[in-house]
Parts: structure tokens; sequence; C-alpha cells
């Protein structure tokens, strides 16, 4: 088997950790200009074929002096990880003297132009494959705006199939300087034309007698003298929350650090819940223990005070905060069929987050025949356009830079189908023109506020099934109703009919469930009410996401009984099917409760009366809202 083929059998840990210190290199070019051709002909010419069966085909081929059908090999590769043999079926990985390179690659043209905005984001370099002798074509083009666009900084330009031109200089340097110029149309400048052929060899791995005019470095040198520098560690440090877990009570957060460094003992800012917490340890898996981790690490820290970051957040260090922003304004490369038009919505994903967006307005279109930007009411599929995109939150990011994690958004639709790559270019200033003000409009919280006479508040109550939060979320609501105040409840039992009716008792559907409640509780407290929300809500982790969808305005009240007592008290005959099996994931029975460690109200509920409970939760919303 060869090297590449066995690299590809690493179990997934090893194999992360390879792609992790690998360079990447993207190739691209216009279809039949010979990028397959070059894929096979650069992993034979380095050896990182050699004692695989492919190879045997290679040199038997050659022995009987029949030409190797090159992209044939690329094929073959691609049956392998077809079935399944890979972990990632975009990524071959090889080896040039003691450096790693990956080539991102993808079998079919859209899957490619996905991988593009996706897979191959990190790409230190790209290797541009032109048909010497029919110059720039539609899709170079294309593949020159996707390198602008993901922000590809060191562009090799193959001008392949010299031999057709005999390797005449004069002719090259033709085509030469027109590329130069397509490139310079988009602000593109490439470090490097190689003239070759990836079918005989020439200037790929050895250089070619046939153009001995050319002095410049081969492909195989020019990939060398890439840097493989971790530049991004010398930026602000930024990792955004991948996961939070407990281990033997021991709570981590773990994520990826896209740049900068991270100390024992640095304090932290966390997402946009502005809280900040102090970094006690660093945990890292199969590695030696070190008190710092720089950009490209997986990481897991151990934060005091314990606080729950979500998933999503962004953690920095305060004095060196990215943007927040509402309105942003994005590049974006459009791959659904149908056209993009402005109204939609989507989830932007950022890194390990995802918000809610709505393309507000579409400023321009980039036109592909003379490149030119111009006002366009729609983009087309595969089309390029700035656009504004409006979120319902602020969101926090770094506009994207060429050659860091930056502001790289992938734009999804409801099926997490990816429709668009869509770089953050910066915050967007309000002009008066856009169409969608999804922030929910104009009306401010102050001057509710002023009209109703009290601010708006959500408090969220969480505790066992039977703990006593329905009753004392209605109490509470008609006490707060009798003074006047605009309350409202939402209650577990009463979504779950409705809204929530899809859901069952999974981590997943309670996760989900909590994400709607908080939603719907967002938007009724930008009314101005006062929501009191009555759910289970077990894990800690989705009440912190609770906690960052509502923002300032959310209060976490413990409603405290103990399980014994809800268990006795088994109003609805829950408890006993539990026992007896016939419901599965039941709270406290089967599926956990993480009671809350520091509750902004605890109500200690088996040691009152409800009516008492209920005045304890009044008095807390009343300190709150005046
Ligand atoms: N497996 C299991 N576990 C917990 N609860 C169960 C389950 N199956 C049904 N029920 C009933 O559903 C109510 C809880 O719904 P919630 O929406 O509050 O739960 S959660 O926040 O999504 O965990 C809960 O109502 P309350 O007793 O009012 O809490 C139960 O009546
Ligand atoms: N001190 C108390 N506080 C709240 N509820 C109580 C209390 N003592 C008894 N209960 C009863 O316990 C049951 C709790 O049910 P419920 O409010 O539906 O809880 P949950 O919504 O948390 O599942 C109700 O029948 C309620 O009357």
């Amino acid at each position: 088997m060869s090297d590449t083929l066995t690299a590809t059998r690493l179990d997934a840990a090893d194999r992360e950790a390879l792609l992790d210190s690998a360079t990447p290199i993207v190739i691209v070019g216009h279809v039949d200009h010979g990028k397959s051709t070059l894929i096979g002909r650069l992993l034979y010419d380095t050896d990182n074929l050699q004692d695989g069966k492919v190879a045997q085909i290679v040199e038997s081929s050659k022995k009987r002096g029949l030409a190797v059908e090159w992209s044939f090999l690329l094929d073959s590769l691609q049956i392998e990880r077809d079935q399944g043999v890979t972990v990632d079926s975009t990524r071959i990985p090889f080896r040039m003297g003691n450096r790693q390179f990956v080539i991102v690659d993808a079998p079919g043209h859209r899957q490619f132009l996905r991988n593009m905005i996706t897979g191959a984001a990190d790409a230190e370099a790209a290797v541009l494959v032109v048909d010497a002798n029919e110059g720039a074509q539609e899709q170079t083009r294309r593949h020159a705006m996707l390198l602008r666009l993901i922000g590809i900084r060191h562009i090799i330009v193959l001008l392949n199939k010299a031999d057709l031109l005999n390797f005449d200089e004069q002719k090259i340097k033709t085509v030469e300087a027109s590329v130069t110029d397509l490139l310079a149309q988009l602000g593109l400048t490439p470090s490097l034309f190689v003239p070759a052929s990836a079918r005989d060899g020439d200037n790929i791995a050895s250089r070619s007698e046939r153009s001995p005019w050319y002095t410049g470095p081969i492909l195989t040198e020019a990939l060398a003298a890439v840097p493989s520098g971790n530049t991004r560690a010398a930026l602000p440090f930024r990792m955004p929350v991948q996961d939070v877990y407990r281990f033997e009570d021991v709570r981590y957060v773990a994520g990826r650090v896209e740049r900068g460094v991270v100390r024992v003992g640095d304090t932290l800012q966390i997402g946009t819940q502005g809280s900040t917490a102090r970094v006690k340890e660093i945990a890292r898996w199969h590695a030696a223990e070190r008190p710092e981790a720089e950009a490209g690490e997986s990481i897991a820290l151990v934060l005091e005070p314990d606080v729950i970051p979500a998933r999503g957040d962004l953690l920095f260090l305060p004095h060196e905060a990215p943007e927040k922003a509402a309105r942003i304004h994005a590049h974006i490369f459009w791959l659904r069929q149908e056209p993009l038009r402005a109204g939609e919505s989507f989830r932007l994903r950022l890194a390990t987050a995802e918000h809610q967006v709505t393309v507000a307005s579409i400023d321009s279109v980039m036109r592909l025949d003379d490149l030119t930007e111009q006002k366009a009411e729609e983009v087309g599929p595969e089309g390029f356009a700035q656009v504004t995109l409006v979120a319902g939150e602020a969101i926090q990011f770094d506009p994207f830079a060429p050659g860091t994690s930056d502001g790289r958004g992938v734009l999804v639709d409801r099926n997490q189908r990816i429709v668009g790559g869509a770089p953050l270019l910066g915050p967007a200033t309000l002009d008066g023109k856009h169409a969608i003000h999804p922030s929910g409009g104009e009306l401010d919280a102050q001057e509710r506020a002023r009209s109703k006479g009290h601010a708006a508040r959500v408090v969220w109550l969480t505790g066992l099934s039977g703990a006593g939060k329905s009753t004392i979320a209605r109490l509470a609501e008609k006490k707060l109703f009798a003074r006047g105040i605009n309350a409202c409840v939402l209650d577990g039992d009463t979504l779950r009919m409705g809204l929530c009716s899809d859901l069952g008792f999974t981590e997943a559907d309670r996760h989900e469930n909590v994400r709607r409640a908080a939603e719907v509780a967002k938007i009724l407290a930008h009314t101005g009410q006062v929501v009191i929300v009555a759910l289970i809500s077990p894990l800690a982790a989705d009440r912190a996401l609770a906690r960052k969808i509502i923002g300032a305005e959310f209060d976490e009240v413990f409603v405290d009984t103990s399980l014994g007592t809800c268990e006795q008290r088994d109003a609805k005959g829950l408890y006993q099917a539990a026992r007896a099996g016939k419901i599965e994931n039941f709270t406290g029975i089967s599926a956990p409760y993480e009671a809350p460690t520091k509750p902004d109200l605890h109500i200690q509920a088996d040691k009152a009366t409800p009516e008492q409970n209920a005045d304890a939760l009044v008095n807390h919303v009343l300190n709150a809202i005046h």
C-alpha cells in the first residue's frame, strides 16, 4: 500500500495531528487543463506512491512504453476514498523531504467549489493550472475569484501542456502576460509561473531539458518554498468554544486556538456574555503538559470561576476584543442553483458558532466576463457579490484577512445545506436604503419601558418535574398582573403541545426545546414583557445557551425541590411509570439534572408554601424591572 493510502488509514486523532502540521495546497484549474494529471504526477514523482499497487501499474505501463494516464491514478485514489477508507474524502496528504503537505481536492466541480469555501479555507498556497495552449478560460476566472475570496496569498501558476507549444519561450511569455492581466484585475499577483507538462513530468519534480531558458524554481521547489510559518500565533488570541463538558467534577471548555497564544493565568472574556474568567489549566490529549497553547492547537481550558460558555462563544483577551456588529458587510460566493435575493434568511456558520442572518441588500455583483462590479437584484449560481447581512443579535468576529481563518463564514439553509461562502468584511453602516431590519422594529427598549412603566425581564425557572415550576410561575403571573405588570408564562408542557410537539426527551431534543423557548422569550421580552419560563432545562450548557440568546435580561431561577419530594408528589404519575421503566430518559431517574451552581434566585421550594415561593419570585422580578 502506498504512503498516501497508508496515511489515510491513520486513526482520526493522528490524522488530525498530521493534517494540522501539514501545509494545505489547493490545486485549481479549468476542466481539462490538467489538474488531475498534475496531482497524479506530483504524488508519483515525490515518491508518495512508492509501495502501492497503483505505482506498480504506473511502472509496468512505463516499462512497456505505454503512456500513463495520470488522472486515472487520482480516480483510483478516489475509489479508495469512496469506500469510506478515509475520514475526509477531500484531503490528500503527501510528503516531500521532511515536510508534510495536503492537497485539498474533491471529486466533482460543485463539491470542489464547496470545498474551496469550506475545507480549503485554510490553504496556504494554490496552484492554478492553465493550459498554455488555450490560455485562461471561464473556470480559470472563477477559480481565481475564489482564490481572492478565500484570501490565498501564494499563487503558483502552472502553465501546463507547454509541450504543445514546444516550450517556446515567446509563446509561453505571451500566455503568462495575459494570465497576469487577468489576475491583476482581481488584485492578485502570482508568485510564480512555471512552464510545465504534467503528463511528461517536465518541471514538476525534475527540471525539463526542453525549457533551458526557464531558470526559476520547478513546481516541487516552489511548493517547498511556501512558508509553513504559523503567523497566526502572533495575532490576538481567539478560541471559539467547541464544546463544554464535565469530567470527574471538572468542567472543560474545549476548542481549537484559531489565533494567538493563551497562557495559564490569562483572564479571558467569554463571548458576548461579557463575563470573564481566569485560565486555571490547559489540558491536551496525547501531548505533554505545557502552560501555554498557540494557534492550531486543540485544547481544553479549565476556567476559574467555573463559568459556562456556550458552544460558539468566542474566548479572547478583554483588551483585544474582536469586532461586534449586527449589520455586516460581506463578500459572498453563491452555490445554490436558485438565485439569491435580498430578504432571504440563513444560518451563518462562523467557526463553531451559528447565527441567524438575513440578506438585507445585495450591494453589487461581479460580472465574470469583464470582472466589473454591477448593481443587480439577484446573485446567480456560482456568482460573486457584495452583500449586507443583518443578524438578530450582535455577532463577534474578526473581519476577513488572507492567511487566517478570520471572518470566514458559510451560509447554510434550513436543511443544513451549504448555499454560500461569506467572508465577513466588516461592520456595515446604516445608509437607510436597506430593505430589512430583523432586529425587531425601531422601538427601543427604553421607549417601551417608559410606556409600560417597567423594563422587560426573562425569569427562567429550572427544576425537576414536579418541583413546582408551573405552580409558582402561574401564581407569580397573577400577582404581577394584579400590579399592572405585563407578564406571561412559557411553560414546558404547553410549548410541547404546539411549538415543540415534534420534540421528545433526548438530550438533542431538550436542547432544541430550550433553544426555541429562549428565542420566543426573547421576542416577548423585546415587546417589553416579563416572561416567566418554566422548563426543566436540565443541562447547564442549555441554560447557558438560553442566557446567551436572551442576553442581559435573563435570570436563572432554581426551583429547588428534592427528588424524593417530587417523586412523592408524583402529580402526573410519571415518576412511578419511569421507575417501572415505562418512560425513557426521565429527568432525575434515567436522565441527568444539573442543578444550577449560582442561580440568580434560589427558591427552596419544598421549604415554603407555593404562595411564599411565588412571592419570592415576584419580589425578585420587581427589583429587576424598576
Ligand atoms: N422523560 C421525561 N423527562 C422529563 N419530563 C418528561 C419526560 N416525559 C414526559 N415529561 C413531561 O414533560 C415535562 C417536561 O418538559 P420540559 O419541556 O420542561 O422538559 S425539558 O426542559 O425539555 O427537559 C414534564 O413536565 P413538568 O412536570 O411540568 O416539568 C413532564 O410532565
Ligand atoms: N411548596 C410548593 N411549591 C410549589 N408547588 C408545590 C408546593 N407544595 C406542593 N406543590 C405541588 O407540587 C406540584 C408541582 O407541580 P408543578 O407545578 O406542575 O411542577 P413542575 O412544573 O415543576 O413540574 C403541584 O401539584 C403543586 O401544587
